[in-house]
Formats: structure tokens, sequence, C-alpha cells
């Protein structure tokens, strides 16, 4: 890149020739003058000069990667012609630095959870989040879906085959940063979703993650085959329809039917699902229909595809997660092959709450990396405000609100850990007996500290967090996602209850006089 002196910068300073320094880096912001959404006037005041304090004050960092990648035409070097070569300081931490922004063992704090294959996996999602998804979660959001590209990209880095790790032979591109399937764990699984979610948006994640485990655990060799290779590598998506205008955290209770034809080949299925998470993109759709009688012991999982005539879509308007098109879902008389289905018939409830454990603890990952944007927003934005003639952070209310968000931060990211590791540890059956109760608990102890520092971030930027996009993009728009952990994979009433009638089941099972 060009390097360029602040002498020469400030001879660029008219109407018809601005350049600005910010940063380190040159930005001619002639075409811009019109556009710019803070006015004209201050960036002509500004022209020719270092403004990197001022763009601080009045901007989210990262626009300049965004929308200044467009006027960037060199960097700001030395006033000699070479510019001298700073040895970077060894850092103390990996990250931003922001203590309790990252996890502590980011900073420092010794873990017995990670080992030198989760730095590297650490390391390369945060680069890829920085480039690739970052700078533009909100024009994503804005326009309501996520480009294509990105799925393939993503897949192709091979990120996709980690949010459930998938056997080798369906790989198109290998695992990232030379993991492999022996090697991996649930904590890479935590490490990507954790990551992930740097980028400020559930939108963004949900939109990215799709709805394979149903397939991958019980699917047939032939469905498999046909499934998993192309989403797994991005060009092919695979959503989840379980919930229906009637029958929400009330699984059992569905009223989709499916009904085998005379000739026993086809089933025929009529019916609506609601709410369905990347409904809009779906390629394949992993549905949870009724072939026998009431209750549990009737459904069954079926695979269908959007070719098949009778499937229709309709966007559903959400407050948010709105780049992850969610979706009304309508089957009338969709005919599907027998083969399709996913398990056994009527054994489909075993298959839906295979995974359940599962999808509850990979969101209260979500929640605690959520909870920490909304958290280190808040505490850069409190380091260069100024109301009463004070930085926000000088005053005992702010900082009152910043510890209180770490301390539920932090117990809920150690208590995340502790059922990932029980989860790595534990067999399936012991799982099922031990981890049923605690995971519901996580789940909705999670959603609620998520409430609380989407909150307490959003009071502390006042205004700009009533804004969209801008300085409190992230705080703004994770404040309308919240509603997506605390109601959906259990609401937080199923999952208190569930988690306090678990624990009667289990003292009486340990023996407990009660
Ligand atoms: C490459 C240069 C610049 C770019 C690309 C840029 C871009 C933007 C954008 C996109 C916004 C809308 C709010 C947001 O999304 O954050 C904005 C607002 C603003 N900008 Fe800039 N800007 C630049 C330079 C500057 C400079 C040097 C100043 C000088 C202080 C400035 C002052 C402002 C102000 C006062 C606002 C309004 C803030 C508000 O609504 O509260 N900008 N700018």
């Amino acid at each position: 890149m060009k390097s360029f002196t602040l002498e020469e910068v400030s001879k660029h300073k008219s109407a018809n020739d601005i350049w600005i320094a910010i940063n380190g880096n040159v930005y001619d912001v002639t075409n811009w003058l019109i556009d710019h959404p803070g006015g004209r006037a201050i960036l002509l005041k500004h022209g020719g000069t270092d403004a990197s304090e001022q763009f601080a004050k009045f901007h989210n960092p990262n626009i300049l990667n965004s929308i200044g990648s467009k006027f960037l035409i060199g960097k700001l070097g030395l006033p000699q012609a070479i510019d001298k070569e700073v040895k970077p300081k060894e850092a103390l931490s990996f990250g931003d630095g922001v203590a309790f922004g990252d996890p502590q063992w980011y900073q420092g704090v010794k873990s017995p959870y990670y080992d030198e294959s989760h730095y590297r996996l650490r390391n390369c999602i945060r680069e890829f989040v920085d480039k690739e998804i970052m700078p533009f979660a909100h024009e994503w959001n804005e326009q309501g879906y996520l480009p294509k590209d990105i799925y393939l990209k993503f897949g192709k880095a091979g990120y996709l085959a980690c949010i459930s790790p998938i056997p080798e032979k369906y790989l198109k591109y290998p695992m990232p940063c030379g993991l492999t399937l022996k090697t991996f764990d649930p904590f890479h699984e935590l490490v990507l979703a954790d990551e992930l979610c740097r980028c400020g948006s559930g939108g963004v994640v949900w939109g990215l993650i799709g709805g394979l485990p149903p397939i991958l655990h019980f699917g047939s060799e032939e469905l498999k085959q046909k499934v998993i290779p192309e989403c797994v590598s991005g060009e092919k998506i695979c959503c989840l329809c379980i919930t229906e205008p009637y029958a929400g955290s009330d699984v059992a209770n569905i009223k989709t039917t499916a009904t085998l034809t005379p000739d026993g080949e086809h089933f025929i299925v009529n019916g609506e699902k609601k709410w369905i998470t990347n409904g809009m993109f779906a390629d394949f759709f992993t549905v949870a229909v009724r072939t026998g009688g009431e209750g549990a012991g009737g459904i069954s999982l079926l695979l269908l595809e959007r070719s098949m005539p009778g499937l229709t879509t309709r966007k559903i308007n959400t407050s948010g997660q709105w780049c992850s098109g969610t979706a009304y879902i309508t089957f009338e008389n969709v005919k599907v092959p027998k083969s399709n289905i996913i398990g056994q018939i009527n054994q489909g409830f075993k298959v839906i709450m295979y995974n359940f454990n599962h999808e509850r603890v990979g969101m209260a990952i979500q929640c605690v990396r959520f909870s920490r944007v909304c958290y280190e927003e808040a505490f850069k934005y409190s380091l260069k405000r100024k109301t009463f003639g004070k930085l926000l952070i000088q005053h005992p209310v702010i900082r009152q609100k910043l510890a209180n968000m770490i301390r539920q931060i932090e117990s809920l990211a150690v208590w995340t850990e502790s059922i990932v590791y029980q989860t790595k540890t534990l067999s399936k059956k012991e799982q099922n007996l031990l981890l049923g109760g605690p995971t519901a608990l996580l789940k909705a102890h999670s959603s609620f500290v998520f409430e609380y520092c989407a909150r307490e971030a959003a009071q502390i930027f006042g205004g700009l967090a009533f804004t969209r996009g801008g300085q409190a993009e992230k705080v703004e728009r994770l404040y309308r996602d919240v509603r997506a952990y605390a109601i959906p994979g259990g609401s937080e009433e199923i999952m208190l209850d569930l988690g306090a009638k678990q624990a009667i089941k289990m003292s009486q099972l340990n023996g407990a006089k009660l």
C-alpha cells in the first residue's frame, strides 16, 4: 500500500480534493462528502488532518473495513521516506485485551479444557470472522439474508464440518486448522461457536448453522450421501422443521400428517410449520410429521426437498434474527418417497430429543459470547464518552452496571464449560440421565444473562442503542435477538420447570432422605 506523510495529507483539504488520516490509514473522502451521514461540514473541518480521535467518538470502527475500504488510498507513514520497523510488544493476551471481553483462558488464566489445537482453531476462525463476517453483519441483517458466497466460503474453509462433527467421508473440504474427526472434541465446537458469535448477530449465526443432526445421526446411508456433502460444503442448506402454529415447546402434539399411499411407497404430507430458521433458503427440510396415533409415539421425521410440489415457504417478519430466513411453511399433499424417512417409523420423537441437549448447550454458548459482546462494546464506549465533564466509566453507576455484567457472564461461562466437559466425558446414556435437568437450567440462565447484558449495555449507550447501525450497532441488534434465545429451543419457563422436575427425580434416584 502507498505511504503518505501527514504533510502530504494536509495539502488535500478542499471540497474538491479532501483526504483524512484515521488510525494510520489515509482516506480520500472527496466522493463521500455528500453521502456522509454525519454531514459534509464535519469532514471539511477535519480535512487534511489525522482525525483518529474525533472519528473514534462517533463511529463503530467496523465501518473502516466496510464503507471506509472504498476510500482507502494508503497508509500514514513517517516523515522520513522509509518507515521504521516497529517491533510489536509481546502481547499478554489474545484478542483486543479487554478484560472479560474474551474468555479468561485468552488472557493468561489457566484452563484444563483447552490445548494447542483449540488455540489454533480460535486463531483461524477469529481471522475469518474479522475479515469475512464482522464488517458485513449489519448490511446482511438489513437486507434480510446472507449472501450465498458466505456459505461457500465458510464451507470451503471447513468450518461447517465443525458445527456437529461430520465423518470425513462426507467432506469435500478438510476440517480447518489441521483438525481431524479423531482429535475433534466438544470444546472445538465451543470455540468455533463462541468466536462466530463475536459478529454480534444471532441472525448470522443461525443463518450459517443448518439442521443436519437428525440426518447425520439417524439418516440412511443414501440420505446422508444425498444431503451431507453439499450442505457441509455450503452449496446447499438444510433446515429443521418441528414447531407449528399449534405446537411449540409442546413437540409431542404436532399436527402435520404423513399418510402412506395404498402401495406403501410414498408418504403424503399435509400441514404447517412456523418460525422455521433458514426455511426461506433451505433446499432440504427435515420435517416432524404424525404417522401414528396421538402423542410422542406417533411422530416420525421425514426429509423433504424444495423441489417437491406442494411445499411452499413464506417469510415471517421477526423482531430479531433478520438474516436467518425465518419461514412459515405449508405442505399440501406433498408426495415423499418412503425411503426419505429419518430413523424408524413412529420413533421420530427420540430422533428430535436426541439432539435437544446439544442444541441447548449450543444456545448457551452463543448467549455467553453475545453477553460478552454487549459488555465489551459498552465498556469501550464508556471509556470514550463524556457526560457531566467525566468519562462514563468514571461514574460509579456505570461501573456497577459493567461489574454486574461481568459477574454474570463469568459464572455462566464456567457453568457452560463444565457441562460441555460432561458431554465430552460421560457416555450418551449417562448424559441422558445426568444432563437433561442441568442443561435445561443452563439454557434458561443463559438467556436471562444475555437479556440483562443487552439491556444494561443499551442503557450505557443511551440513544445510540435506539438507532440501527452506528456505534451501538451490535448492542441494538442483539437486544432484538434476545427473544430468539429466551423462547425457541425450550422457553425459559419450560426449561426452569424441567430443571426443577429433574431435580426431584434425581434426588429420588440418589436415594436422598426426603
Ligand atoms: C473514512 C471516513 C469516514 C467514514 C467512512 C464515515 C462514515 C460514517 C457513517 C457510516 C456514519 C453513520 C453512523 C455510523 O454508521 O457509525 C457516520 C456518522 C458520523 N460521522 Fe463519519 N465517517 C468518516 C469520517 C468522519 C470524520 C473524520 C468525522 C469527524 C469527527 C466524522 C463525524 C461523524 C459524525 C459526527 C457522525 C454522526 C454521528 C451520530 O449520528 O451520532 N466522520 N460517519
